[in-house]
């Protein structure tokens, strides 16, 4: 225990540091106000002062000059406005905790032993005379990576060594030391253990104060193409990557923005979650979006497959090997090898019409496309095609001049019409022939307008036929017995697929192969801004989607999280998705993390679930302890919704949040009906666009992936609801949603997939 003594030095350097934070608070807020002033006093000279001198060209040069140099002069003191204001936010901030830890080290070769103090954000009372570190420093490193004794930590300039002599933790509030003491692990597990007995919140929070040794592995690399996460559930693989983000901004400022991250999550509700974290550590937050609205985006005309809609469909064993087809990398190399085909044969070309006669004929388009010469790649041949094309546009004008419709519209020209084409063109009115040809020419211009965008935009091409084209094509690429598919199966999977395209849709399966096609064909060549790429829950991608967003993506580093017993989507292949991965990225340039420990639940639950995987062994529970889960096996549904109902009660009653998780959204609206009629308030969870909210909220299983609540009860786990194997990972991912209690509930017989767990693992309440 600390001494007294300690205590009162350590609140006195507290109090001196807060003094020089709020001064600083007192200078920012001075620049902040001053520039505020000076924002005002030129937007006000500029309505009164600037004379708007148009009657000469150098009046008008001179009025230009004015308003440009006030523009300026406006931004560059707005620029200093808002920094001003960020800067004191942080201050603000910092003045209720400033810092989380202190550090006493000798560096080699130096005499004396020096302290720092770990925070948030870095603080300085003058030039390089740092108070507090930011936690991002790499100096901060060491406090993550080691205890007492030799540490070592990566600068710019290589690596260093230093001898840590003290670790201090504290935790603050309002600028008092609530608890202080000394550690020599590396972060204690008192802190952890008070952070984690925290309520959950529909928010997630920053892990700054406690972030696990293999976690700041995770959040300070900088080297690797591809870094590949492998983690129990709740083992902060995304607590990791959102302070990765941060770390990432801080060390690349000025040279990474946050536009150019982006991070692909499994849901909507799940970007909601987290999209606090950033800012509470002084950052913007990435671009984030799901691969459905990533593609839904680049699709705006067609309707994919939702992600309920996919969770469905997966019982459909029909569909399931073709499925498996369509994410392989083998697919993907099909589709590469395809379009390498179109070089020389077989795209698909549609007629260029105007006013519903064809202008250029399609059989006109592929011989200009063809007759290029053979080294021609996809981009260059349509690049030619259309310059080509838009030659032959220009050259019909003169015929299209002649027919009788432009005589006509010639002739309906009113007055102001022609006036003003004259004027926008800048000519004078000429003799009757001259003056008909200028019109005329003029009409057919603008009539062919769209035809020049359709041409510019690919609309000779036709991506639908070519994928269907594709499709056919595919038993002659692959052996469609690899994924024991018959002929006949494959072709009425694809007479279903285009039953789907007539009616706008297109499965999710579907998606990203028909995206890659058309890149292919319009040679579109990816996304070079976006410099890290991150993908949450990755074993629910698969390896078509992944090797695509390599393709659409090709500058961005990639960090990819998962856990290969969570996938609720890919099953099986997970492993094997993991092997596609290796052969994607150049190994030299992979590192693989495993994260074992499991922070968010307790010991309990921990080990409960763990024993619903065959291979869960190597899960460690964090010792943090609550009760054993339940089990209730009862024999009809009425008394279901009693165990329910009395289970809700019991956890509102200590304030808990309770999720209520069922397998599809049919089973949640059975029972949200079931609890509305028997007076329980909740909240249905129906789609992933909705927010979450505390209380008993109902959520279909495939909607709470990546998200946690205080305590969790599972709706209906029968036998005939998860009969066998192929729900393991489902039954995994909805109890491991758990922090703190866990209530499974089911009707005349529980579901085999709990056979496993010991009997001392969770207590059984039968009727
Ligand atoms: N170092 C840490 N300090 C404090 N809390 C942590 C730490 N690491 C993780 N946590 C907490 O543990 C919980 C689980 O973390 P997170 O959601 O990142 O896990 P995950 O591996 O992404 O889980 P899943 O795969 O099940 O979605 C979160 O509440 C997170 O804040």
């Amino acid at each position: 225990m600390m001494t007294d003594k300690v205590k009162a030095q350590e609140q006195a350097h507290l109090d001196e540091v807060i003094s020089k934070v709020r001064a600083a608070e007192k200078v920012e807020e001075q620049k902040g106000s001053k520039a505020k002033q000076d924002v005002d006093e030129i937007n006000h000279n500029f309505y009164n002062d600037v004379r708007l001198k148009t009657t000469t060209y150098s009046g008008m040069m001179e009025t230009a000059l004015t308003i440009r140099q006030q523009q300026q002069m406006l931004t560059e003191r707005q620029t200093r406005q808002s920094y001003a204001a960020k800067q004191l936010a942080t201050l603000q901030k910092m003045e209720i905790n400033p810092y989380f830890a202190r550090l006493d080290f000798h560096e080699n070769g130096e005499q004396n032993a020096e302290t720092i103090y770990i925070g948030m954000a870095s603080f300085t009372d003058r030039p390089d005379h740092y108070l507090i570190y930011d936690w991002r420093a790499p100096i901060s490193s060491i406090y993550y990576d080691g205890g007492i004794g030799k540490v070592t930590y990566q600068t710019p300039a290589g690596e260093q060594t230093v001898d840590v002599k003290l670790k201090r933790q504290f935790q603050i509030a309002n600028g008092e030391i609530k608890t202080v003491f000394d550690t020599e692990e590396v972060v204690g597990d008192q802190m952890l253990l008070d952070a984690l007995g925290n309520q959950s919140d529909t928010k997630m929070k920053s892990i700054v104060t406690t972030i696990q040794k293999e976690q700041n592995q995770i959040i300070r690399d900088t080297k690797s193409e591809l870094l590949f996460v492998q983690g129990a559930a709740g083992s902060g693989k995304t607590a990791a990557i959102l302070q990765r983000v941060a770390y990432l901004l801080y060390q690349y400022r000025g040279h990474l923005n946050s536009a150019q991250v982006i991070l692909f999550s499994p849901n909507q509700l799940f970007n909601d979650y987290i999209n606090q974290v950033l800012p509470e550590l002084g950052e913007q937050n990435m671009v984030q979006m799901t691969f459905y609205q990533y593609s839904s985006h680049r699709l705006p005309n067609m309707q994919v497959e939702t992600l309920g809609e996919r969770f469905d469909e997966q019982f459909n064993p029909e569909k399931k090997a073709a499925t498996t087809m369509k994410g392989s990398l083998q697919y993907f190399k099909a589709v590469t090898a395809y379009a390498n085909h179109l070089n020389k044969e077989d795209m698909r070309f549609r007629n260029i019409v105007f006013k519903g006669r064809v202008l250029i004929a399609k059989e006109k388009i592929a011989e200009i496309y063809y007759g290029f010469n053979e080294n021609y790649n996809l981009r260059n041949r349509l690049d030619g095609t259309k310059e080509a094309l838009l030659k032959i546009l220009n050259r019909k004008i003169h015929v299209e001049m002649k027919t009788d419709w432009v005589e006509e519209a010639v002739q309906n020209l009113t007055k102001e019409q022609i006036q003003k084409m004259h004027h926008d063109a800048e000519t004078e009115i000429q003799d009757a022939d001259k003056e008909f040809n200028f019109l005329a020419r003029g009409i057919v211009t603008q009539a062919f307008q769209k035809v020049r965008r359709q041409i510019v935009r690919n609309h000779f091409l036709t991506i639908t036929h070519q994928f269907v084209h594709f499709l056919r094509s595919v038993p002659q690429i692959i052996n469609l017995r690899d994924y024991g598919l018959t002929k006949e199966e494959w072709s009425d999977n694809v007479d279903s697929v285009i039953e789907d395209i007539k009616q706008n849709k297109l499965a999710m399966a579907d998606v990203a192969p028909y995206l890659y096609l058309y890149d292919l064909m319009t040679g579109k060549r990816g996304q070079k801004d976006i410099k890290y790429l991150f993908i949450d829950e990755v074993q629910d991608y698969s390896a078509f989607q992944l090797a695509f967003l390599k393709f659409s993506f090709p500058r961005a580093k990639f960090t990819l999280l998962g856990d290969l017993n969570q996938a609720i989507f890919t099953h099986e292949n997970s492993q094997q998705l993991l092997n596609e991965l290796g052969t994607m990225f150049d190994k030299s340039k992979t590192r693989v993390i495993q994260l074992t420990k499991s922070y968010r639940s307790t010991a309990q639950i921990t080990n409960f679930t763990k024993h619903l995987l065959t291979d869960g062994e190597a899960i460690e529970a964090f010792d943090r302890q609550g009760e054993l889960p339940q089990i209730h096996v009862v024999s009809d549904e009425a008394k279901a919704l009693e165990a329910v109902k009395v289970q809700v009660a019991s956890n509102l009653k200590i304030h808990e949040t309770t999720a209520i998780i069922g397998k599809t959204l049919t089973e949640c609206e059975h029972i949200y009906e079931l609890l509305k009629s028997s007076g329980v308030k909740a909240t249905l969870i129906r789609t992933e666009n909705q927010r979450l909210v505390n209380g008993v909220i109902i959520v279909p299983s495939y909607l709470a992936k990546g998200l946690e609540f205080d305590s969790v009860v599972m709706w209906n786990a029968s036998t005939n609801e998860y009969p066998d194997d192929a729900d393991r990972q489902l039954v995994y991912t909805i109890c491991t949603r758990a922090m703190h209690r866990l209530t499974i509930v089911a009707i005349e017989q529980l579901s085999p997939l709990f056979k496993e767990v010991p009997q001392t693992e969770y207590e059984l309440i039968e009727d």
